[in-house]
């Protein structure tokens, strides 16, 4: 009878089995490949479990927020950063800035005219009746009833209109969350006040200041066209490139929301912003990038457009132009989040804005450096709004205006763009002690009515960088009027303070624009008269940035729902050079704070 061999069932078995008549030498040889296979698939395994392992223990990226209210230097402290960290990313925006920096300076061109519109009528070469000179035009105005605010506390009277009135600090310690406790002030509800400090109104006229002429009334029609460059780079250059309107909103809209939410997290609020100076800057970009000159030479044909296919194929061709310099320790990372979209809105007529510019150049300077025009703007109080606002370039005016201009780093670091939305910024650092870990910048736009976009950005931030200018103790928030900025700034510090959201969160605060608050008090600006508490200190800017700095500390630890350190710095910074050492100084504790926070120290 036949037996019946049945084969394994195994077909791997079959397989891998050696071969049925083996040699010795063949054996010694096929188990040297089969030990040579294992280790390379043991080494495999091993790499598999080490990544596994790195990627559980790698670092969560650092995240900053950026907060204060609208110019006061969010965006410059990033260029800043930019500048220290990520210097071919700066590199690559800077020619782009070109068309902000125009604006910029014909802003300044154009806020000049206006000044001279309201002179000419009356003080041209023609004798000045005597019912015509300024003392008695404003003897002669209906008399302003000042209205008082009642909303002041401690001094309900005798101040001055956008007042601010401070309490004396209350004892350490003693946290409370009563209202009246928190710094008061006074709004001003009275925009036609006498002693507005923005008011344009002359006081005195100077006899010895020369009278305007003919030769004004020239310039003013030569600059003309400059009004239509600056609707048309506004245009071009989107809503990011005027000032925000107004508002009357409240100065921190998320803080019922806030107690609401306490620490559950804000993600569900979550905003996607798309627009911003970035988009701008895009949208301009490929404008310069093109190297393309228009025929555009004269300051008549300036509202002349370009739009050809020829034109839109041009846009798109790259950057080239790159100078070289050290490169940064660090490669950095900057997220561009939006995509240049070139859908028929984007040729800026940046290029022909320039050449009109030019042309303008001289008649542009000769306007600034004209005597009679400097003592109409002191005496209108408009020469120093212009020389301490932001973007003012007409003492560069030559080299601005002039053909093939290619903004410098300090140019950039001056401009004035406002952020829309919110803006992130990602970088890398690949050397030094927080290498390789992610930083993420949040950079908020700051106006009133685009305060209700940063709560989203209190969740799960390691912390916060708030610039509050304390230069601006006289002036008037753009938005509302009725508000003195540095009551805005107090505001939302405190907002910020006291925020259950961001209890947890490192708190670091920019005393900013101390160079404006020097040039501000030199001229002989009295804190005093708008801050009542300041008593009879000295007007000079240490003290005065001494004791706005204890208040801002006051706040701080009356409002934080809890214990935690007070970091403080004095920052001018467009002061690329003594900022850069705050940045780094700034860098170096964020990161042994988040460090100690993930226990990694
Ligand atoms: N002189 C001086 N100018 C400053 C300082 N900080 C900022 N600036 C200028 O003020 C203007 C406004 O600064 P930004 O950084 O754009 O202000 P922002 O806080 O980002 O403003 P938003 O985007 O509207 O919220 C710019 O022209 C800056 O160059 C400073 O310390 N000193
Ligand atoms: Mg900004």
């Amino acid at each position: 009878m036949a037996i019946l061999t049945l084969e394994p069932l195994d077909p791997l078995s079959l397989v891998i089995a050696p071969p049925k008549n083996e040699s010795p030498a063949d054996r010694w040889a096929r188990e040297q490949r089969e030990a040579q296979a294992r280790l390379i698939s043991e080494q495999i395994d091993a790499q598999i479990k080490a990544e596994k392992q790195a990627s559980r223990k790698r670092l969560k990226p650092v995240k900053i927020l950026l907060l204060g209210q609208s110019e006061s230097g969010k965006s410059t402290t990033v260029k800043n950063f930019q500048l220290a960290y990520a210097y071919s990313s700066f590199l690559e925006e800077r020619s782009a800035w070109k068309a902000v920096i125009h604006l910029n300076l014909i802003r300044s061109v154009n806020a000049i005219l206006d000044v001279l519109s309201k002179e000419m009528p009356r003080t041209t070469s023609q004798p000045q009746s005597p019912l015509n000179t300024p003392r008695n035009r404003s003897l002669s105005r209906p008399s302003t009833v000042r209205v008082r605010s009642s909303l002041s506390i401690t001094q309900p009277s005798s101040t001055p209109p956008s007042a601010i009135h401070v309490r004396p600090s209350t004892s350490a310690g003693s946290r409370t969350s009563q209202p009246s406790e928190a710094t008061l002030v006074e709004p001003n509800n009275d925009p036609d006040a006498d002693d507005d400090p923005e008011d344009d109104d002359d006081d005195e006229i100077d006899s010895s200041a020369p009278p305007l002429t003919d030769r004004h009334r020239m310039l003013q029609l030569r600059l003309a066209p400059l009004r239509q460059i600056q609707r048309d780079l506004e245009r071009s250059l989107g809503a990011a490139s005027t000032e925000a309107p107004e508002f009357a909103g409240e100065a921190a809209p998320w803080t019922r929301l806030d107690d609401v939410l306490g620490t559950r997290g804000t993600r569900e609020f979550s905003i996607t912003s798309r627009s911003g100076w970035k988009k701008a800057l895009k949208r301009v970009k490929a404008g310069y990038s093109s190297g393309r000159r228009t025929s555009l030479g004269s300051r008549d044909e300036a509202r002349v457009g370009t739009g050809s296919a020829e034109d839109a194929a041009l846009r798109k061709q790259p950057l080239d132009k790159r100078r070289s310099r050290p490169q940064s320790p660090f490669v950095f990372d900057v997220s561009m989040d939006d995509e240049y979209d070139d859908e028929g809105e984007c040729e800026p007529q940046a290029q022909s804005a320039a050449e009109v510019i030019a042309s303008c150049a001289e008649d542009v300077a000769a306007l600034w450096s004209d005597a009679g025009v400097q003592a109409v703007l002191s005496r209108r109080k408009a020469k120093a709004r212009l020389e301490e606002g932001p973007g003012f370039f007409l003492n560069d005016v030559a080299r601005i205006a002039a053909r093939g201009y290619e903004p410098s780093d300090e140019d950039v670091v001056r401009a004035r763009l406002r952020t829309m939305g919110v803006q992130e910024y990602r970088f890398r650092f690949e050397r030094g002690p927080d290498a390789g870990r992610d930083w993420l910048l949040y950079d908020v736009g700051g106006a009133r009515s685009l305060r209700h976009a940063w709560l989203p950005y209190f969740d799960d931030i390691n912390a916060l960088i708030f610039l509050a200018p304390i230069s601006c103790f006289d002036e008037r928030l753009a938005e509302d009027r009725r508000v003195n900025r540095l009551q805005d700034s107090i505001l939302l510090w405190k907002a910020v303070c006291g925020s259950k959201l961001l209890q947890n969160v490192q708190l670091i605060l920019f005393l900013n624009k101390c160079d404006l608050l020097h040039k501000k008090l030199s001229r002989g600006v009295h804190v005093a008269k708008f801050v009542p508490s300041y008593g009879d200190k000295p007007n000079d800017v240490r003290e005065v940035a001494k004791y706005f700095r204890h208040q801002f500390k006051d706040i701080f630890t009356r409002y934080s729902p809890e214990k935690r350190p007070f970091y403080a710095y004095m920052t001018s910074v467009t002061d690329t050079k003594a900022t850069a050492v705050t940045v780094a100084t700034v860098r170096d504790g964020i990161h042994r704070n988040s460090m100690k926070g993930a226990d990694m120290l």
